[in-house]
């Protein structure tokens, strides 16, 4: 079936089926593991990488389905198959939703499994591909920027922002995740009388609180436990430059005092030393949040959101500036079929009327995930939506096409799978809840499932 190296999990109480599948799987070139119970399985996961799982629904004492969370925290792409005596259609159903790939009765045949874990085999390589793909696309940045655009919106930002780029004051860029803040915030640096200097990035939710302040402003040595030697802080870094603090309310309460008295007279001193610094950098932020909540929850300061404020732009999501999408995703197109080595790859109709359709709530980064996505799945020389991952919207040249539809609305009870349902449903859920966190919690499942849906459907 395979030639290159491919492993399988095979979590299963009765030995003799452990010893028939492992037989099978390695008669074509599989590394087959074998284990009696979850606990066994979950301690395989943690000590190395499998491509599938075949795992039994009644391992003893055990529910398999109760272990399938837990095993794909461990391996989010590993594929899960789950097989069973004791197949029915509910079974089957709640194995999915919790993640499995593929549902296998017993009894099976060979040729079942080979046909089974083949298929798995080929979703973990897709998925796995198109990781990486996203993974080199957000490292590519520049290379794939278009600026253009016929959205007023958008023209109008891009407008302030270019007058704004030729001076040094602070800049905050606000908007919904994926609109483009980050690839902004470098485009301003660009175009400043600063592009000569550094640009240095800071994701501040990534930053934690002990360390904050002297990933900023740097600290002396002896300052804290573990601070060894004298260290610069991306302040001094970004001298002469653009220091841009991404996810800005995120920011410590002590950081916050600091980065003001900065943006006040350009001072700050290290952690541990009390010596005052200058440096002359411009500061450039951007946020997701309504930072007014969090100034009135007590989260955020007043003084710094206005000093932070001097020129505030918000990026229009992409639901905002439709008539950019067909010239987006052109542009997307033809750079991700250069990169995938396809020039003869089309668009069909079908396709462009669901792009019009869909909401893009994770705005231009899912647009063009689901472009380079579509590129690398396509298995005919059209671009259909399934390979972009989005629902089919309704032809409304087709008798009985459903109207009145706002943009993306997938109808209950219409000719739509149970995949596209979902899929919309989640988009719908992410778009309005303030956290994933509360999107997990509306949709009764647990986080993890969340961000494995997400990915799955390419909802980043
Ligand atoms: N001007 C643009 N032209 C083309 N694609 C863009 C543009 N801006 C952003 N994108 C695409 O969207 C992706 C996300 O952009 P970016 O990281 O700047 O968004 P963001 O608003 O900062 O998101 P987040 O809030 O999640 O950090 C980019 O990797 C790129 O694929």
């Amino acid at each position: 079936m395979e030639t290159a190296s491919w492993s399988v999990l095979v979590v299963d109480d009765d030995p003799g089926v452990r010893q028939s599948l492992r037989l099978c799987l390695e008669a074509d070139g599989a590394r087959v593991l074998g284990v009696g119970s979850a606990k066994a399985a979950v301690e395989a996961l943690d000590r190395a990488r499998f491509d599938v799982v075949l795992l039994d629904l009644w391992l003893g004492s055990d529910s398999g389905i109760e272990a399938i969370p837990d095993l794909l925290r461990r391996q989010p792409d590993a594929a899960i198959i789950v097989i069973t005596a004791f197949a029915t259609f509910e079974t089957a159903v709640e194995a999915m939703k919790r993640g499995a790939s593929d549902y296998l009765p017993k009894p099976f045949t060979p040729a079942q499994v080979r046909h089974a874990v083949g298929r798995a085999l080929e979703s973990v390589r897709l998925k796995r591909k198109l990781a990486e793909a996203q993974v080199r696309l957000e490292q590519a940045g520049a290379d794939d920027d278009c600026f253009e655009t016929e959205s007023p919106a958008f023209w109008s930002v891009m407008k302030l922002l270019a007058r704004a780029a030729k001076s040094t004051v602070p800049v905050l860029l606000r908007g919904e995740s994926g609109t483009g803040k980050n690839v902004l915030a470098r485009w301003v640096w660009m175009r400043s009388p600063r592009a000569e200097g550094p640009f240095i990035a800071v994701n501040c939710p990534a930053l934690s609180v002990e360390l904050m302040n002297s990933t900023l402003f740097g600290h002396r040595k002896g300052a804290f436990t573990g601070a060894i030697s004298d260290a610069r802080g991306k302040v001094q870094e970004a001298e002469g430059g653009t220091l841009f603090l991404d996810e800005v309310g995120d920011l410590s309460a002590d950081a916050q005092v600091r980065l003001l008295r900065f943006l006040n007279d350009q001072t700050y001193e290290r952690v541990g030393e009390s010596k005052e610094r200058h440096a002359d950098v411009r500061i450039v932020a951007a946020t997701n949040r309504a930072l007014e909540d969090d100034v009135r929850a007590g989260r955020f300061r007043e003084d710094l959101l206005f000093r932070l404020n001097v020129v505030t732009l918000t990026l229009p999501p992409v639901r905002e500036r439709r008539e950019d999408v067909p010239g987006l995703v052109k542009y997307y197109l033809e750079r991700a079929k250069l990169r995938q080595h396809r020039p003869e790859l089309a668009i069909s109709e079908a396709s462009e009327r669901a792009i019009a359709a869909h909401p893009w709530p994770g705005n231009l980064r899912e647009l063009r995930n689901a472009v380079e996505r579509a590129v690398i799945l396509s298995p005919g020389p059209r671009i259909e939506p399934e390979d972009l991952g989005i629902p089919e919207a309704a032809d409304p040249n087709e008798p009985g096409a459903r109207g009145g539809g706002g943009a993306g609305e997938v109808a209950l009870g219409a000719d739509v799978s149970l995949e596209a349902l979902e899929r919309e449903h989640i988009a719908r859920v992410i778009a309005r809840a303030p956290t994933l966190e509360a999107s997990a919690k509306i949709l009764g499942i647990d986080s993890t499932t969340l961000q494995r849906k997400r990915k799955r459907y390419g909802l980043t």
